[in-house]
């Protein structure tokens, strides 16, 4: 049959029929909804329908004067117990975190008195505090010397006992809950914060927090919660609030149930607002977590009212990957053409490593490194797995701390400082200061999930280097376009492929202008696909002039790159020298196995 006999027949098809989908039937879930729906309606017959509950009675009761300023103190005293309480809670949890063995120690002391402590007990204790101490005062201690001193039992009233026992109750739980969601946040946060220069209080503050929120908000609206019907265990100290209050009204008029369900309906009610509101800071710090948020709840249901337009879907920020290719490179070749953004870069830094040694418990990890690496020098460090290759690069910047030897940058030592003979470790501070010199990429990426893209390279300037924020938004939007990213300045890392991921990590470390870039297998993450895009980037910057130091197992990448390769084995430098020397014709046996087995 020729192709002109069965033209016509195509030609002449019937249109497809648009086919019905019927759902698939679930007898059962019908069922059950039904059973549900009797169920509640038989509940509400007899709750409605049975005088003894009293309706009219909870009518009059439940807005009157009384109840509505019991409500009043209940709500009080929940919400300064929740934000003395979590405010308590941060600093304890911020100091058992702490590298200081002392203030952990305090932390944890608190935490297990306080936890064992019954509130009722506390509350109790608190009151009577005027029968231990008679005055409280303010003066030098151990010398009687006082400047103004008040009565306790004036100065501690049952408001102020409930508001401190409750506070003391809720940190010490509390500090527990914002603890556990410090140690869910991956080490490489804490790392890339650190590497990056960023203040201790900053890294807290901006990286850590945030995302330590995600697990920190369902179990702290149960302790809120928790602490809102808590609050009825105030009654001990008289303080009228709602439960208090229900009670003193029923023990008077003899209308139990009525005026319990007047307490039970306001309990219900505060419930339902903190859900409301757990639900939207859940939403808040889901931000870059999810690739796309929940929708408000708030506006769906106005939608349904038809009173507002619902928000447009976020749209998916993740281009094609061979667009992607096409606009990298074409953006690159841009930068080569008379205006080469690298040679704004400063001049690379000359790194001297002496001696080095460094082991990790009985595991000696390096042993006798000895090398330099001259200014604007790229360095490729290859060797099997587990050779101390990445320990070496992170020793450069001082994550590593090493057991002997020194590194010094520019003829500075990065972690400490020198007087004669002895190296005095610099605090936190000062080598926080001293690693922005020293920019590193990690294989995992390791951008924060939370910020955008953009935030995440205007964030180090701006706290670090002290760059005004829309200075560091220009430069920031400079070096996303030499990258070919400028249209993924807006979208968080999760909206990224890996390939992307990787170059706006490149990208953050430029933006602090670092003399020495540390490369920790850039690559390695990332599918082979995308691998290209990476050593685009890496290679346009090995002509820079900046010093660059590279573990990678790409090796036909460290051929062409790289001006020295160095071969590791077991923690010491087997061999280094030019690339067509040591990949073509190594000296040394175990060099020539190692390539045997990985070419
Ligand atoms: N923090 C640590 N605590 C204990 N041992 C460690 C630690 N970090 C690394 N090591 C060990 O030190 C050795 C060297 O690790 P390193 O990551 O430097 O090797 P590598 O050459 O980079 O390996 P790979 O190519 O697989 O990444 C390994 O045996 C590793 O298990």
């Amino acid at each position: 049959m020729s192709l002109t006999d069965i033209t016509p027949a195509i030609i002449a098809a019937p249109p497809a029929r648009r086919l019905r989908v019927v759902p698939v039937r679930r007898r059962a879930r019908t069922i059950a909804t039904f059973a549900a729906i009797l169920a509640m309606a038989l509940i509400l017959q007899s709750v409605l329908g049975n005088p003894r509950w009293g309706w009219p009675v909870f009518a009059e009761w439940f807005l009157s004067a009384p109840v509505l300023a019991g409500l009043g103190r209940t709500l009080l005293l929940t919400a300064l117990g929740a934000v003395f309480g979590f405010g308590l809670g941060t600093l304890l949890a911020l100091a058992r975190v702490s590298s200081s063995p002392l203030l952990a120690a305090l932390s944890w002391g608190f935490i297990w008195l306080f936890r064992s402590l019954p509130l009722i007990v506390l509350l109790l204790i608190l009151n009577n505090l005027g029968y231990l101490y008679e005055t409280v005062a303010i003066g030098v201690p151990f010398t009687g010397i006082t400047f103004a001193s008040w009565s306790t039992t004036q100065l501690m009233t049952p408001f102020l006992a409930a508001v401190l026992g409750l506070t003391l109750n809720l940190g010490a739980f509390s500090a527990e809950v914002i603890r556990g969601g410090i140690l869910s946040v991956d080490q490489g946060q804490h790392e890339a914060a650190a590497a990056l220069g960023l203040p201790k209080a900053v890294q807290a503050r901006r990286i850590v927090l945030p995302q330590a929120m995600r697990s920190i908000v369902p179990t702290a609206f149960n302790e809120i919660i928790g602490l809102a019907k808590g609050t009825s265990m105030v009654y001990v100290l008289a303080l009228p609030e709602l439960f208090y209050t229900i009670q003193i009204i029923y023990r008077r008029n003899l209308e139990v149930i009525p005026l319990l369900m007047v307490a039970t309906v306001w309990y219900l009610v505060i419930l339902s607002v903190l859900s409301v509101i757990q639900y939207h800071i859940e939403r808040h710090y889901a931000r870059g977590a999810l690739r796309s948020l929940p929708p408000n709840a708030f506006r769906v249901i106005f939608a349904r009212l038809g009173l507002v337009a619902l928000e447009p879907a976020p749209q998916p920020q993740r281009a094609p990957v061979s667009q992607l290719g096409s606009q990298s490179a074409a953006r690159l070749d841009g930068a080569q053409d008379g205006d080469d953004w690298t040679t704004r870069l400063p001049r690379g830094g000359r790194i001297e490593i002496r001696d080095v040694a460094k082991s990790f418990g009985n595991l000696r990890v390096l042993s006798d490194v000895d090398l330099t690496f001259p200014s604007g020098s790229v360095t490729a460090i290859i060797g099997p797995s587990g050779s101390g290759k990445s320990t070496l690069l992170r020793t450069i910047n001082h994550l590593e701390r090493v057991d002997e030897g020194t590194i010094e940058i520019d003829g500075t030592l990065i972690g400490y400082h020198r007087e004669g003979d002895t190296l005095f470790e610099l605090d936190e501070r000062e080598i926080l200061k001293r690693r922005i010199e020293v920019g590193m990429v990690f294989q995992n990426f390791n951008l924060f999930p939370h910020l955008t893209v953009l935030e995440n390279i205007t964030e180090a300037p701006v706290k670090v280097r002290g760059l005004g924020k829309a200075q560091a938004e220009v430069l920031g939007r400079e070096l996303l376009a030499r990258v070919g990213l400028a249209d993924k300045a807006d979208a968080y890392p999760r909206q990224l492929s890996g390939g992307q991921q990787q170059r706006v990590a490149i990208v953050r470390t430029l933006a602090l202008k670092p003399k020495v870039l540390l490369f920790d297998e850039p690559t390695s993450a990332l599918d082979p696909e995308l691998v290209g895009e990476v050593l685009g980037v890496i290679g346009e910057l090995a002509r820079s002039g900046i010093t660059l130091v590279i573990v990678t197992h790409e090796i036909g990448f460290a051929r062409e790159v790289a001006d020295r390769i160095i071969f590791m084995e077991q923690g010491r430098v087997i061999e280094s020298g030019a690339p067509e020397q040591i990949l073509n014709r190594p000296q040394h046996r175990r060099t020539a196995d190692f390539l045997a087995r990985v070419l």
